[in-house]
């Protein structure tokens, strides 16, 4: 092969490499499009988000969905929008809480990051200046419980399960929650659920207070969600975000100071031989139900 022709070849060939490249880029940004782990939408009537898990069918946590939250959850609020609704895309779950599959074995390194996400996206929902509501669309354990009750009310469909389960896994609930919990249901029976790992159905939730309205479907949920955050629609943001955050302040501070600790404690939790064999129990006994 002369020169000149050398040179066309390395052209033509270049140009497929490059159409390659592009091909499999849109196909790759289409399919993250097609899989976000959360889906965002913004009604612009009425100015509310409504903000969605999408990891059917368990909406469990990885590090990936966490930190994508994250980001939406930012997005909220640099967009001003006037209220958020937090739900799942799955069918019969709002969200089984951390992925046993992150705690099962880990890397260290991702463990304490996946933690960290959690706790970051705890904070900017504990505190956040505009109205938030979870229409609890299924089950919400563990972790999924607890974003539930970072929002100001919470709306469930029947038949659902619902609870902090982490001392049934050999995870101790940290302090913070124990003041989280206590904002929302009694003293006496923040102290039983959690010693217990204590998991409730939708009735004993509501008469518990730990839900404040049970919703038909998830139609109806989001209906009774939308009504909820239209509460607000009259009250100036700032005053009434400043006057949620005193409320929340020791949660806030809880969380904001205690992050390096907390992690450290929940690696040490998740890491101990007894938790890890709970872990690999649940999976195992999921399996073995089929
Ligand atoms: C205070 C701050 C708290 C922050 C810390 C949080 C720690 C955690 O979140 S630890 C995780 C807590 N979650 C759990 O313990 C598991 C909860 N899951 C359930 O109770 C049930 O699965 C359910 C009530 C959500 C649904 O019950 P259902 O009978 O419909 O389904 P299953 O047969 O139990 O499960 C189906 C399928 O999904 C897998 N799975 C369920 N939950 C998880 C999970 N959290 N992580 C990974 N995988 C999960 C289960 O193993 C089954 O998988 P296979 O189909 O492959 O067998």
């Amino acid at each position: 092969m002369n020169s000149t022709c050398l040179q066309k070849t390395t052209r033509i060939l270049n140009k497929n490499v490059f159409k390659c490249f592009l091909n499999s880029h849109i196909r790759n940004q289409s399919s993250a499009t097609n899989q976000s782990l959360i889906l965002t939408d913004v009604n612009d009537k009425t100015g509310f988000a409504t903000v969605a898990f999408n990891r059917p069918p368990m909406s469990n946590f990885t590090l990936e969905l966490l930190q994508d939250f994250s980001k939406s959850l930012d997005e909220v609020e640099s967009k001003n929008y006037k209220g958020m609704i937090l739900t799942s895309t799955s069918p019969t779950v709002f969200s089984a809480g951390l992925d046993l599959k992150e705690l099962l074995n880990p890397e260290p390194a991702r463990l304490k990051a996946l933690r960290t996400a959690y706790i970051d996206c705890c904070i900017k929902l504990y505190s956040s200046m505009y109205p938030t509501v979870a229409a609890i669309n299924g089950h919400a354990i563990g972790g999924g419980c607890f974003i539930a009750m970072a929002c100001e009310y919470r709306i469930m469909l029947p038949n659902s399960k619902i609870g902090l389960n982490e001392t049934q896994l050999g995870i101790a609930i940290p302090e913070v929650a124990v003041h989280a919990t206590r904002n929302i249901i009694s003293s006496r029976d923040a102290e039983m659920a959690l010693t217990l790992g204590s998991v409730f159905t939708t009735d004993e939730a509501l008469k518990i207070g730990l839900i404040d309205e049970v919703a038909e479907n998830k139609e109806d949920a989001l209906a009774k969600s939308e009504k909820f955050l239209s509460l607000f629609k009259k009250i100036p943001k700032r005053a009434r975000g400043i006057t949620k955050q005193f409320f929340r302040k020791k949660v806030i501070d809880l969380m904001t100071n205690n992050r390096e600790k907390d992690v450290e404690a929940f690696v040490s939790y998740v890491m101990n031989p007894a938790s890890q064999k709970s872990f690999q129990a649940f999976l195992d006994e999921a399996k073995n139900k089929k």
